[in-house]
């Protein structure tokens, strides 16, 4: 028997695709998307009659909210390599650093995968009693995206250290400006 925790959080974003695999994606354009995360315990315990928790939900997922209530909540998702990144730095440096930066196109897939990523970080640091066993990405009411496993054996490869990577860090960040 496992026992599992599962939050779900709403956020709203903004992205565009220009890889060129969906014309219309190009074009900049918003999702309201859900992010439902399942945690388990890393040591499988019985209920002990008193407190009867794995943890409380709020020590759980305190952390997690904030980040996406504070960083992922209403950012622009862009393309590490898309020209308006550039744009922004230029002039509107201080709303730069609400853009999340993906390696290629931010797509559900890519998304779900580094947020994997950042909440496996997240639960390490606050105690590691807790792991992501998966992860849910809901872009449209038509389209979600579900991982489980190790986010590296399916994140692109970056030529920069993993540390220096936002996704690996168990802190607010969302780009490596
Ligand atoms: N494999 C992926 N394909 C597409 C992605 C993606 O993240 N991964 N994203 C998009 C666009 O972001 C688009 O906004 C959503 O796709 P689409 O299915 O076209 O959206 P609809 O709301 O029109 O879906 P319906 O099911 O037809 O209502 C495109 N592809």
């Amino acid at each position: 028997m496992t026992a599992e925790l599962v939050f779900t959080r709403r956020f709203c974003m903004g992205h565009r695709l220009i890889t060129g695999t969906s014309e219309k994606c190009a074009v900049p354009h918003g999702h309201n998307e859900y992010v439902k995360v399942t945690l388990r315990p890393v040591e499988e315990k019985w209920l002990d009659g008193h407190q009867n928790m794995i943890l409380p939900f709020a020590e759980a997922k305190t952390r997690w909210h904030d980040f996406v209530d504070n960083s992922l909540d209403h950012a622009l998702q862009l393309s590490e390599r898309d020209p308006l990144l550039a744009w922004f730095r230029d002039h509107e440096p201080e709303r730069a650093r609400r853009i999340v930066v993906t390696p290629g196109d931010p797509t559900t897939e890519v998304m779900t995968a580094l947020l994997l990523a950042k909440l496996t970080a997240i639960l390490a640091d606050q105690g590691g009693k807790l792991r992501v066993h998966e992860i849910e990405l809901e872009e449209t009411p038509t389209n979600t995206v579900k991982l489980s496993g190790d986010p590296s054996f399916y994140l692109p490869q970056v030529e920069r250290a993993a540390h220096a990577c936002w996704w690996n860090r168990a802190d607010m960040s969302i780009s490596d400006l």
